[in-house]
């Protein structure tokens, strides 16, 4: 059927992924038909009848979604800080926990950018660019280079920084880790990979089989890139500089131990919002 009203079409999708046991098949089938359809929730409660032209587009994409993919892999974008980031196949979808990461530092920003005129940043394992593009769209003043491995990732956090208008403001830089990286900043923030490597195995399949591995493997004990931060960190910080770091729920211990022996200490410490341990601040 090439074309169906919005109402029963919306029905339908849901249907079709409830019957497939998909746990969150009526917010799921909503993001997919309005994605495809062009349409809006508003469209769906006042005009149920508008006929949709884009039936095999939204079959499709629910064939995808029955097959495991996460909904916003099909959507190819994820909301991130109040932005639309787009993804691509080596970038990790950001997640809502990184956003704790985000608050945790942006007073810091704003004050370092009151007091300086400019915060530099420096954002390690950049991905989409999440959390440098909510720092510098947060803070007019702030400028951050985000470092990747991945050309794909640094590809697309450079075009969403173009897509929020934050270019000027904002780099994509290939490095391994601090390898290319000269300078000093102000803030140095990560979430890097910190699963270890023999836990991926045991992840649910969504985030297994589509978030690229580079985004995820920490290493055998998931705390290889902490130690390299660390080690290299105080090389590229102003004085009074901060490291802010997302961490796993069991890491917190480890990795203060790791930045306490490098010459740190923690000045702060946050939950996400399931109250697990999320994000950790050090000052050397
Ligand atoms: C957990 S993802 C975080 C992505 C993004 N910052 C976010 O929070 O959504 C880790 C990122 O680190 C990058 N990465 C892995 N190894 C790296 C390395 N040796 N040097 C720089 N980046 C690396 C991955 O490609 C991936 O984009």
């Amino acid at each position: 059927m090439a074309e169906r009203p919005l109402g029963e079409l919306l029905r339908h999708a849901r249907q079709r992924l409830a019957d497939a046991g998909i746990a969150d098949a009526a917010f799921d089938s909503r993001l997919l038909v309005e994605h495809f359809s062009g349409t809006t929730r508003t469209d769906a409660i006042s005009s149920p009848d508008r006929i949709v032209g884009q039936v095999a587009e939204i079959e499709a994409a629910l064939d995808r979604r029955l097959a495991g993919e996460p909904v916003h892999r099909i959507l190819g974008y994820r909301d991130f800080y109040g932005m639309r980031l787009s993804l691509s196949a080596e970038t990790l979808e950001p997640r809502p926990d990184t956003e704790t990461l985000v608050d945790a530092v942006l007073p810091f920003v704003r004050e370092t950018a009151a007091r300086d005129g400019i915060c530099r940043i420096l954002d390690l394992g950049t991905g989409t660019g999440a959390i440098a593009l909510a720092l510098v769209t947060q803070e007019p003043r702030a400028v951050a280079t985000g470092v990747d491995v991945s050309d794909d990732a640094l590809a697309t956090a450079a075009a969403n920084a173009g897509q929020l208008g934050v270019s000027a403001r904002f780099s994509a830089k290939k490095s391994d880790w601090f390898s290319e990286i000269d300078g000093r900043h102000h803030l140095i923030v990560s979430n890097p990979p910190y699963i270890s490597s023999s836990e991926i195995e045991d992840l649910q399949n969504e985030v297994r089989n589509f978030d690229p591995r580079r985004a995820l493997d920490g290493g055998p004990d998931g705390l290889e890139p902490y130690r390299t931060i660390a080690s290299g960190a105080a090389r590229h910080l102003e004085k009074d500089g901060l490291v802010g770091l997302e961490i796993g729920r069991d890491q917190r211990r480890d990795v203060t131990e790791i930045f306490e022996q490098a010459g740190y200490h923690l000045l702060a410490q946050h939950k996400d919002l399931g109250g697990n341990d999320r994000v950790l601040v050090f000052r050397r």
